[in-house]
């Protein structure tokens, strides 16, 4: 469904050249769930706005539902939806009149494109605010309206960019299960950015992490967590005992760091641990043979945010919703 070779794009900001992607690959079949996740900058909207045709590529190749974004940019606009971040709808129209002024603006006849905005209005709960003008919808409501004008002419592929940005956690959970629905009903593709990465991690089937214009990762989210952050093991022992243990642990630290902290008697450790679950049970034996029993133990898995620190070193983003 998507396919990028190299895919470039630079900026040139006060005659500096901002190489906002660099020579991306990817790749998306029909029907996936892909989320585009990093920090503020990391080119995700840019990458977004080369595929959907609203910039051109630097350099490199991009094919959009089997047409290239540079050789028939209509062609990919014909068969994309794109819900861009800002509100896509004017103002003073009525609901039911935005949809179907959408769909004729593709091509669609009145009375489909009617019958298409009732059908969308329904799934994404809209039904009783259709005569309501837009200006008066909440965020939540309009949000939904711009995931519907982005559907009206039935694309295969849909990109969504920050779709839930500024969203209270309620509206967010209401706008994907519309999304979810909308999917499963219809089985469209979806690529979408975010930068709340527990959106990232529960909504989609696949993660692109993308930092400074590169892709460093590109799996499932649980692969992601599973291969490359390890669980985080705290485990407590008596600190009599800690010297019999401190060797065995900082071996199991899968080559990370081993932190100890001593308290009221007590050592406690933490490490990453890859596996945990599985790992966690051979070494607390192992703490036991060489007699310095956990006293407490607790297993914590880990975020696509641990993720982002074990490749860059830096945490996904201050202020990122967990
Ligand atoms: N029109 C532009 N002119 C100049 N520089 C730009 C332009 N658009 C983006 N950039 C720069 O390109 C880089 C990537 O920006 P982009 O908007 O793609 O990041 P992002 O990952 O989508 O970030 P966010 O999560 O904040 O939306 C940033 O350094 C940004 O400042």
């Amino acid at each position: 469904m998507i396919h990028t070779d190299k895919l470039s794009k630079n900026f040139t900001v006060k005659k500096e050249t901002v190489e906002a992607v660099k020579a991306v690959n990817i790749d998306v079949a029909p029907g996936e769930l892909v989320a585009f996740l990093g920090p503020n900058g990391a080119g995700k909207s840019t990458t977004l706005r080369m595929l959907t045709t609203l910039l051109k590529p630097t350099s490199g190749t991009a094919t959009v539902a089997g047409v290239g974004v540079s050789s028939d940019p209509a062609g990919v606009r014909a068969r994309i939806g794109y819900i861009g971040q800002g509100n896509g709808g004017g103002h003073s129209y009525r609901v039911i009149d935005e949809l179907v002024m959408q769909g004729r603006f593709y091509g669609m006849n009145t009375t489909d494109s009617t019958a298409r905005a009732q059908e969308l209005m329904k799934s994404l709960d809209l039904t009783d605010l259709a005569k309501r003008t837009v200006i008066k919808l909440s965020g939540g409501q309009r949000r939904r309206m711009d995931v519907a004008l982005g559907l009206m002419h039935s694309p295969r592929l849909l990109f969504l960019d920050e779709p839930s940005t500024g969203m209270d956690p309620q509206n967010r959970a209401n706008l994907w299960e519309h999304i979810m629905r909308m999917r499963a009903e219809h089985g469209t593709t979806i690529v979408l950015t975010t930068h709340y990465m527990d959106e990232a991690d529960s909504m989609s089937e696949r993660v692109i992490v993308i930092d400074h214009g590169q892709i460093i990762a590109d799996d499932t989210a649980a692969r992601l967590k599973a291969n490359l952050a390890g669980d985080l093991l705290a485990v407590e022992v008596a600190a009599d005992s800690a010297p019999d243990v401190r060797g065995l642990l900082g071996r199991a630290a899968a080559g990370g760091e081993l932190q100890e902290n001593a308290y009221d008697g007590v050592v406690r450790f933490r490490l990453r641990l890859t596996h945990g679950a599985r790992l966690a049970p051979g070494l607390l034996k192992q703490m036991n043979d060489a007699g310095a029993p956990a006293q407490s133990l607790e297993l914590k898995p880990p975020t696509l945010d641990d993720v982002f620190l074990e490749l860059t070193g830096r945490n996904l983003r201050e202020g990122a919703e967990v």
